[in-house]
């Protein structure tokens, strides 16, 4: 599935808050997409809203389904959503999000689910054992802080897989390496990654990845404070974006981690932007001069894809 999204703004009905202002940006059919921005930006939202599950929020903007203008909350029903975990092995949190039984093995979590949502067809719980690398441990109980059961990345695994016996397509993560060490949350994103490549439209919430992590991804949505798009596009294309506005990415530090310094207005320019206008320069924040020209770019494109 592909879903266009322009100018997405939530506005809070309990309380009036706006907390996205201006999302642009799209996830692509059979492919995995970072979401990505600073504390309080909005991404947990806009991950909700491109769910279709943003019912405490009154949502507008410009929505496009498979080239067709729509609406997110149609294909709630087809969407996966594996919330963010608090730290797996925390007994103040354990179970407070995930949804995996702990007095259950790994394959009966994954065949409870495909009986309990889809009664009346067969599961394929088989080669998602096998997808989720949960093979080697599905006769073992997923535990808890009581039971020692299966790894954190394994459990995170199983909650994937979860979703997964539904054949959703759309699947949405919150965070699902958070917690994790550096090998777990590769195997998960790297899971995350030919999930997408069996037909999938995955976009999941990352925080702080490793560069090997980030260039898993096929394309980056970049939030910047206040809710707005501040960079969408490929992850190959993100460097040479931020160095055509005058930024530079030191030789040994993690590209991701410079991209985020940018928009949370840490970084410098090291260079006059060549591909920005002049009066962005020095008018604006950093994150207000990108969001500026990006969403120039973005409507652009946009507008192109409409006419
Ligand atoms: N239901 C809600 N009630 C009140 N405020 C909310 C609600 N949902 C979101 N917000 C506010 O909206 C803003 C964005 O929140 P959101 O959780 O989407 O950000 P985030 O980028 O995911 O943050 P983090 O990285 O810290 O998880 C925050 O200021 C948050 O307090």
């Amino acid at each position: 599935m592909h879903i266009e999204f322009d100018s997405l703004r939530v506005v809070l009905r309990a309380t009036g808050k706006r907390v996205l202002a201006g999302v642009t940006g799209q996830l692509r059919p059979a492919k995995l997409t970072a979401i990505m921005g600073p504390s309080g930006a909005g991404k947990t939202t806009l991950l909700n809203t491109l769910a279709g599950k943003m019912g405490n929020g009154k949502v507008t903007g410009r929505v496009r389904i498979n080239g067709r203008p729509d609406r997110l909350e149609r294909y709630r029903n087809i969407s996966g959503f594996v919330p963010q975990a608090c730290h797996l092995h925390n007994a103040a949190c354990y179970n407070a999000d995930d949804i995996v039984h702990a007095s259950l093995t790994v394959e009966e979590n994954l065949l409870f689910s495909a009986r309990y949502r889809l009664p009346a067809t067969t599961s394929h719980a088989e080669h998602l054992l096998s997808v989720l690398l949960l093979s080697g441990v599905r006769h073992e109980l997923v535990g808890d802080t009581e039971v020692r059961g299966i790894s954190g990345g394994q459990r995170k695994g199983v909650n994937i897989g979860i979703e997964l016996v539904t054949d959703p397509a759309l699947l949405f993560l919150d965070e699902p390496t958070s917690g994790l060490d550096s090998t777990s949350s590769k195997l998960v994103v790297a899971t995350l990654q030919q999930v997408s490549r069996m037909g999938v439209t995955v976009a999941a919430v990352v925080h702080q990845p490793s560069y090997e992590i980030f260039a898993m991804f096929d394309d980056l949505l970049l939030l910047c404070e206040g809710g707005r798009t501040a960079f969408y596009g490929g992850v190959t294309s993100v460097q040479g974006y931020f160095e055509g506005l005058g930024y530079s990415v030191p030789v040994h530090a993690n590209p991701a981690d410079i991209f985020m310094d940018i928009v949370a207005g840490l970084a410098a320019r090291s260079k006059q932007p060549s591909m920005g206008s002049a009066h962005v320069q020095g008018t604006m924040s950093p994150s207000r001069a990108i969001f500026a020209q990006h969403a120039a770019e973005v409507w652009s494109t946009f507008s192109a894809l409409l006419a």
